[in-house]
Formats: C-alpha cells, sequence, structure tokens
C-alpha cells in the first residue's frame, strides 16, 4: 500500500489543529481510534469554567476529517454558551464520530467509545445529538456514568428532544412576540426544515397553536411518516430560502444562513434547533439590516440540555419546565437588549454568556 507521509514540518505548516478558524482556546481535544470496532470520534471539551463539559455526541458521515474537526470545535463552543446563557453550571463539549449512524453504528463501537469518554475522568459528559437515541446512551452507560440522556427505564431523563422542541417554540414565540407585538402563532406560516426528532416535536406545538406548517426534509422517509401524522404542507420547490413565509426554523443542521441564502430569505423571524445556524457571525449582522428576527441557536435550542441537567443536578420534571419555558423571557430581553444596544441578538446573548464565565473565573482565582 502506497501511504503519503507528510513530514511534520509540512504538517506544521498547514496548522490542522490549533490553526483551524473554529479553534477558540479549547481546552482540549481528544482524538479517538480502535481497529477493531473502527471508531474514528473526536472530542471537543471547550471551557470548564462552569463545570464539566456536557454535550452530546453526532455521528455523520463527514466528507473529510478536517470537516468532523470543524464541527466539534464549532459545536462544544457553542455548548459553553449554551451553558452559561442557560444558567447551568456546566461547561462546553461535545462529540463526533466519522461514519454513518445507519450502517456503521455498533453496540461496540458505543461501548469504545463510552471507554473514551469514561478515560476523561468526568471532564467530558456525553448525550445523544444527531445520528444518536436514548437506547445508544444506555449502551454507553454500560461503561461509563459520565453519560445521560439515558432512558426514563435506566433512571434517566430519556429522550431530550421534546423538551429541545418546547424550547424552540418558546423561544419563537418570543420572536414573534418582539416582531409583530403578539406572541400568538395561529396563522403564521412556519417552514420546518428537517423533521426529525425535534422538528417533528416542534410540528406538534405549532399546529396545537393553529400555525400553517411547511416542512422539508432530505429524508423522503421521514417526510412521509409526517405527512401521514399532521396537518402539514411538504415544501415541493426546489430553493426554500426563497418561499414566502413568515417563520423559519432550521432543526436539521447548522450554517443554512450563509452567503447564499442570506438575501433571499423572506422570513421575517428565524427560530429553530439546529446548532450554528449563522455560518459566520457578519451573517447575523446581515438580517438584522434586513430587518429579520433572529432568535439566537444556543438560548433558544438549550431546552434538551436542561432536559439532561436534570440527572445531574436531581431536578424533578416541573422544575425542568420551568427552566425551559424562561427561555421565553431570557429571549424577549435579549432581543430588546440587542435593539437597545445597536448589536446583534446573537452578539448581546454572546456578551451575557461570556460575562457569567469571566465572572466565575474571576471567583476562582481568588
Ligand atoms: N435533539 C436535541 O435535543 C437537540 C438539542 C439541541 C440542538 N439540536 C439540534 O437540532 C437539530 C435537529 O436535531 P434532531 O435531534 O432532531 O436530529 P435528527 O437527526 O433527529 O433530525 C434531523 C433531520 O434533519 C434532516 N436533514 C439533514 N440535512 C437536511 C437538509 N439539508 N435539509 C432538510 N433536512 C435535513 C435529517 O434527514 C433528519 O430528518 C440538530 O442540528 C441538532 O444538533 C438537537
Amino acid at each position: 500500500m502506497d501511504l503519503k507521509v507528510i513530514s511534520s514540518k509540512e504538517l506544521s505548516k498547514s496548522d490542522p489543529v490549533f490553526g483551524q478558524l473554529s479553534f477558540d482556546n479549547h481546552e482540549q481535544i481528544v482524538f479517538c481510534h480502535d481497529k477493531d470496532t473502527s471508531l474514528k470520534a473526536i472530542i471537543g471539551i471547550h471551557n470548564t469554567v462552569l463545570g464539566p463539559a456536557l454535550g452530546g455526541t453526532r455521528m455523520w458521515n463527514y466528507a473529510t476529517e478536517s470537516d468532523a474537526l470543524n464541527d466539534v470545535l464549532r459545536l462544544s463552543r457553542g455548548m459553553t454558551f449554551k451553558s452559561a446563557i442557560s444558567g447551568l453550571n456546566l461547561g462546553g463539549g461535545k462529540a463526533v464520530i466519522i461514519g454513518d449512524a445507519k450502517t456503521q453504528k455498533t453496540p461496540e463501537l458505543m461501548r469504545r467509545f463510552g471507554e473514551f469518554v469514561d478515560s476523561l475522568g468526568g471532564r467530558y459528559i456525553t448525550a445523544e445529538d444527531v445520528g444518536m437515541s436514548t437506547d445508544d446512551m444506555d449502551v454507553v452507560r454500560e461503561v461509563t456514568s459520565h453519560v445521560v440522556g439515558v432512558s426514563e427505564s435506566k433512571g434517566g431523563s430519556g429522550n431530550p428532544s421534546p423538551n429541545t422542541a418546547y424550547g424552540v417554540f418558546m423561544g419563537m414565540k418570543a420572536a414573534a412576540k418582539y416582531k409583530y407585538g403578539s406572541d400568538v402563532l395561529e396563522g403564521k406560516s412556519v417552514l420546518v426544515q428537517g423533521v426529525g426528532s425535534v422538528g417533528e416535536a416542534l410540528i406538534k406545538h405549532l399546529l396545537k397553536e393553529g400555525a400553517k406548517v411547511i416542512v422539508t426534509d432530505i429524508n423522503q422517509e421521514r417526510l412521509e411518516i409526517v405527512k401521514n401524522k399532521y396537518d402539514v404542507v411538504i415544501y415541493e420547490g426546489n430553493d426554500i430560502y426563497s418561499q414566502a413565509m413568515d417563520i423559519y426554523a432550521p432543526c436539521a443542521l447548522g450554517a443554512t444562513i450563509n452567503d447564499d441564502t442570506v438575501n433571499k430569505i423572506k422570513a421575517q423571524v428565524i427560530a429553530g434547533s439546529a446548532n450554528n445556524q449563522l455560518a459566520e457571525d457578519r451573517h447575523g449582522e446581515m438580517l438584522q439590516e434586513k430587518g429579520i428576527v433572529y432568535a439566537p441557536d444556543f438560548l433558544i435550542n438549550a431546552g434538551g440540555l436542561i432536559n439532561v441537567y436534570a440527572e445531574i443536578e436531581n431536578c424533578d420534571k416541573q422544575e425542568t419546565k420551568r427552566k425551559t419555558e424562561n427561555i421565553y423571557n431570557t429571549t424577549l430581553e435579549i432581543l430588546e437588549r440587542a435593539a437597545e444596544n445597536g448589536v446583534t441578538p446573537n452578539a448581546a446573548a454572546l456578551k451575557i454568556a461570556k460575562e457569567r464565565i469571566l465572572k466565575r473565573k474571576n471567583e476562582q482565582l481568588k
């Protein structure tokens, strides 16, 4: 077999890890490999000032290892600010497993991944994300206690997605209140992009409120399931961003608000569960210039994190619901504060999150 060996000199020129644009003073990046199970995973620990780094594990068929690294760096950073803005005593971390969750995920692979998580001694706590389920977390639990989002029958908090959807719904209502003067979504057209666990649960809240729901997904099977269960319209065109709608709810993957899409978007409000919806911060500024209200993703999609946090802090369901409903107040407050200070909602939310981390860091230094 011909192996192209890159000299350390060449590698250092390209700075593939610390030189990544997404690298933001992450504390630790762990590359995990296991030949027997074909596990290839990266765990990113961004910041542990507020507590252990908690964040889900995503399994995705990344085109390149750089894409996987970029994703884990961005996602783990997002978790730091999500915990901070939600008032939780948690840091930010995330893991990615490179591979197709449908065909390459096995219990052996999950157990081996769990052993790597365990080796970090609790600095990183894992949970489910895209390509993962509560059942997978149950398998991970066999080898480590540093996992949340396990089944209720096993003493866990179960699938976090319904609570994520509830938080997104709260954030969406707050954004609507800010934009339209009323948080009632009846009659509003909402496009849900990605009808997976969160998207489907969000649809239920929207329909209950009388919104007109349009759905899109790259997975035809999911669209069929949703169409057969709910009174929704499937988007049939080939450019969803140009579609007329009141509210755009990105519930698939991140970076959908980018140079190619930002000028096409017709929605007046953007509120969804996907992490890192803005490809870059400047896209948030572009939305603001267009008068589009953007509810920061890491703020309104914290319901799942709040749900699994109950396993660490032993909160009851009522407390989890209260914390999740509070996303409404925080979102409204941040939208108002952003307008007062002439900054984007994303920047305003980040500022509050960073201030909380800095305050705790200073207390720890005393
Ligand atoms: N599950 C949670 O509790 C939670 C919490 C916070 C954030 N999130 C984020 O919310 C998003 C959805 O999470 P989920 O748990 O529902 O995932 P999921 O895997 O159950 O669903 C995602 C859906 O999006 C679809 N999809 C992927 N690319 C698409 C595209 N380009 N266009 C349209 N559809 C596409 C997939 O086919 C799938 O049906 C993810 O970005 C996730 O990181 C989830």
